[in-house]
């Protein structure tokens, strides 16, 4: 199976059509993150989220923990799926996955600075709350909580996965590319990865970028022909 592509901060009814037919699994759209630059009020985020789509899992990034105020989305807005970016308890999503169940996906963001997961003692907790999967992804301060440039060390994947991959599906973000997808893919096959800045073109995302990204995970996943020398 190929690896999952989310594409993050969309903002264009355009463009979730066009992510729509390049079959992404999931558009990003940030709502609840104060002063961010793709952020999206309740009422536009409730109006993408109204686009007719095949494929594409409407996913609501979000800092914002409290509980009204993720109930209120979830009811006005057509989402499937909750991002929670930053350092959300368990508890939220204990609670978030008790009252919807299997209607909202959860993906927890685990933040990783100098190589080390900041929420190291929670993953358990996060997996035991009903978690579908995590994505790992670079850390620097407050103020650059994602979208850092920041590419994780490929050790740093590889120890997150081997620990944890046998019990929770893991995504991996921060920096990645088309360049970098094939080494990613082929030391790791992660369940998915998230991009926004490569997705980007003057700031946009734009169909060719994320033509280039899909092109990029559909042939790094192909399965490697042996090649057998005759004497
Ligand atoms: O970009 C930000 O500043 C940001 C702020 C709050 C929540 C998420 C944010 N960015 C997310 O970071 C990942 C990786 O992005 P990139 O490919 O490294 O540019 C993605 O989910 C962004 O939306």
């Amino acid at each position: 199976m190929l690896p999952k592509v989310k594409i993050c901060g969309v903002t264009q009814a355009e463009v979730i059509k066009h992510l729509d037919n390049l079959g992404v699994s999931y558009a990003g759209l940030w709502h609840g993150i104060p002063e961010g630059k793709y952020n999206l009020s309740l009422a536009e985020l409730t109006a993408l989220t109204s686009i007719p789509v095949q494929n594409v899992s409407f996913t609501m990034v979000t800092l914002n923990s409290e509980l009204d105020f993720l109930s209120q989305a979830i009811e006005l807005a057509h989402i499937n799926a909750i991002q929670f970016h930053g350092f959300t308890l368990p508890s939220v999503i204990e609670k978030i996955k008790h009252q919807y169940g299997h209607s909202i996906e959860i993906l927890k963001v685990i933040h990783i600075k100098d190589n080390q997961c900041l929420e190291g003692g929670f993953i358990q907790r996060y997996i035991d709350a009903g978690c579908d999967a995590l994505i790992l992804d670079s850390y620097q301060d407050n103020t650059r909580i994602g979208s850092t440039g920041i590419r994780l060390e490929q050790h740093v994947i590889t120890d997150f996965v081997s620990t944890w991959g046998n019990q929770i599906s893991i995504m991996i973000a921060g920096g990645l590319s088309e360049n970098t997808i094939p080494e990613l893919i082929t030391s790791t096959m992660p369940f998915g990865i998230d991009i926004d800045s490569a997705a980007r073109h003057n700031g946009i995302i734009n169909r060719e970028r994320v033509t280039a990204i899909m092109t990029s995970v559909a042939s790094a996943s192909m399965p490697r022909l042996e090649t057998t020398t005759v004497i």
